[in-house]
């Protein structure tokens, strides 16, 4: 396994916390069933998982994390990558599992379902020999106006000057020489001589210079790579021009069927692009709701367009969780506004109690090169300080050349940051509104779940605990804790693996599955016994216990 790590050039001594020899920790493997089985061990894969004391389901990595460190050295913020070429070999994929992966992203404008439907099946096989709790998000292509797929090839430069078309024109196979094409039938309509057009929010700018019936010729005025399917918008005398952008529909036919293609891989999440309004949400809420009876389906809606900072809380509010698509968004507001608008965002699902991840460029000199900038290094360091609950790679994981070691940069800065923000005292103090509305009944499950919540917080905190340990059959519980970003990492227990896997997206969770009694004290003394045995917390550790089942507020020491 190190010598993988090397391979992606990372030495296993550059990894300053948390990346432990598989070798020494085991799972029990089964995902859905109660955790006896054993792992199987029938692929190739290093045979290194031996499988340990049932009853428990715990990924690796984190039992490692813990065995090693304890409970302070484990990572809070979650971690995203979207798979493409780079990383979908079933290697490639354990590699980023074990660096750490919290959640595989799939972004459905590039590859086949066939494709797709194989990184999603390498996952699952992953977690159930494995343990890990990887979950799955897929992102709709949204249908807004993207460049074509460049005839085959990976990448092509736009150089200073150059002369290229634009073309609505279909071409089989190789495109002519410095030719482009749009997926947009009205573009060569809608767009006038003089526009700028813009690719993949800045990475490359032309003028439109002329147009000749369905081709659009343009120069390039700032230089740069062209990717396949890179997103255009264009611009009139300083401003995005939209009218008939805002006349395409957010859910295309296609993103539909990716969503049916979703539903029916038992994906974790769907992320949506271009959202405008609350109620495609709620939409597609209702619509899955009607076809997937059995689980729940997490609906991020991507913030990424004008339209969608309009309507930022109502979309929030009735969305699972929140994207802040920097891409997109920096090619439709000022970039000097980005920064401010990820912090509102962020600030916002934290009141909410949604979910966000922050996504975009967070290392994207790390597709070609090997170390990140300083200026990526301190980015990351704010979406961490910001306490998103999750940061996301693209192109980075997905064609970079060094998918693993971004991963790597991402994990060691965040520990890093975390725990100086920690020692420091440099989080942010933020004062939560109550959720649940003052006109609701004050003994509401709801109310008193969340004031529980709050306070085991807030005494976790004082008291200076080493976890707080969270029962919970749907997750609720432990979302209103990660919501109060506590001191102390929270353990979460939940008898469902879909459920598991959700809660693996937020912030400073760690799920376990777990089968769960209805009496807590059974419960407790259960984990208790079950992570001492597996070396993952010691007699005398302090825990402050709640649970969504007995409304109560433990504290215990191991014994
Ligand atoms: N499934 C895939 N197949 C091929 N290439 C992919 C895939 N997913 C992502 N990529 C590549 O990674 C780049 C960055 O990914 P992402 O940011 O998700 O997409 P985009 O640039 O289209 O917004 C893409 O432009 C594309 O070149
Ligand atoms: C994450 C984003 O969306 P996509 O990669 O699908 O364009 C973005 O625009 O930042
Ligand atoms: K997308
Ligand atoms: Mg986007």
């Amino acid at each position: 396994m190190v010598a993988k790590y090397k391979k992606d050039g990372i030495s296993s001594g550059a990894v300053d916390c948390g990346l432990a020899d598989p070798a020494v920790s085991g799972t029990s493997g089964s995902d859905g069933g109660n955790g006896a089985a054993a792992p199987s061990r029938a692929t190739g894969l290093a045979s290194s998982f031996p499988s340990i004391a049932p009853g428990i389901d715990v990924d690796s990595v984190s039992e490692a994390e813990l065995k090693e460190n304890g409970f302070r050295s484990t990572r809070r913020t979650k971690l995203i990558c979207t798979i493409g070429p780079a990383s979908c070999g079933f290697e490639q994929l354990e590699a980023l599992a074990m660096a750490g992966m919290n959640v595989a992203r799939l972004n459905m404008c590039h590859g086949t379902r066939e494709w797709h439907r194989g990184v999603i099946k390498s996952v699952r096989q992953l977690n159930e020999m494995k343990g890990y709790s990887v979950a799955l998000m897929i992102d709709t292509e949204g249908s807004e106006i993207h460049m074509g797929d460049l005839g085959g090839v990976t990448s092509q430069k736009a150089e200073d000057g150059e002369e290229w078309t634009f073309s609505v024109r279909k071409f089989d196979g190789a495109l002519p020489e410095g030719t482009l094409q749009v997926n947009y039938e009205g573009f060569a309509e809608d767009v006038m001589a003089g526009d700028e057009l813009v690719v993949d929010g800045g990475m490359v700018r032309f003028e439109v210079v002329d147009k000749i019936g369905p081709d659009v010729k343009c120069r390039c005025i700032d230089p740069g790579l062209l990717l396949p399917r890179a997103n255009v918008t264009f611009w009139r005398n300083g401003r995005l021009v939209r009218e008939r952008n805002a006349m395409l529909p957010t859910i295309s036919s296609k993103d539909w069927l990716d969503i049916d293609f979703g539903i029916s891989e038992g994906v974790d999440f769907i992320a949506i692009s271009f959202v405008k309004t609350a109620d495609v949400i709620k939409h597609l809420k209702s619509y899955i709701a009607s076809r997937s009876t059995n689980r729940q389906i997490g609906v991020f809606a991507k913030i990424e367009s004008c339209d969608s900072l309009k309507n930022l809380e109502d979309i929030i509010r009735v969305a699972d969780g929140a994207m802040v698509a920097r891409g997109d968004l920096g090619a439709q507001i000022p970039l000097e506004q980005v920064p401010s608008v990820q912090r509102e965002i962020v600030t916002l699902c934290r009141q909410l109690n949604k979910p966000v991840i922050v996504a975009s460029q967070l290392l994207e000199s790390m597709i070609e090169y090997p170390t990140p900038t300083r200026a990526e290094v301190a980015d990351v360091s704010e979406a961490v300080r910001q306490r998103a609950d999750a940061l996301m790679l693209s192109g980075e994981s997905a064609m970079g050349q060094f998918p693993l070691k971004a991963l790597s940069v991402l994990r060691t800065v965040s520990l890093r940051i975390e725990r100086w923000c920690r020692e420091q005292k440099r989080h942010e103090m933020m004062r939560l509104r109550e959720l649940s509305p003052p006109s609701s009944d004050r003994q509401s499950a709801e109310r008193v779940s969340e004031q529980i919540c709050n306070s085991a917080s807030h005494m976790a905190n004082n008291l200076g605990v080493d976890a707080i340990f969270v029962y919970t059959r749907d997750g609720h519980m432990a979302s209103l804790l990660s919501r109060c970003r506590p001191d102390c990492p929270i353990f979460a227990f939940t008898d469902t693996t879909a459920v598991r896997r959700r809660l693996n997206l937020q912030w400073g969770l760690i799920p376990f599955r777990l089968d769960l009694s209805t009496d807590m004290e059974v419960n407790i003394l259960r984990t208790f016994s079950l992570l001492k045995a597996r070396g993952m917390m010691n007699s005398g550790d302090l825990v402050i216990a709640v649970s969504d089942m007995l409304q109560s507020i433990q504290i215990r020491k191991i014994p």
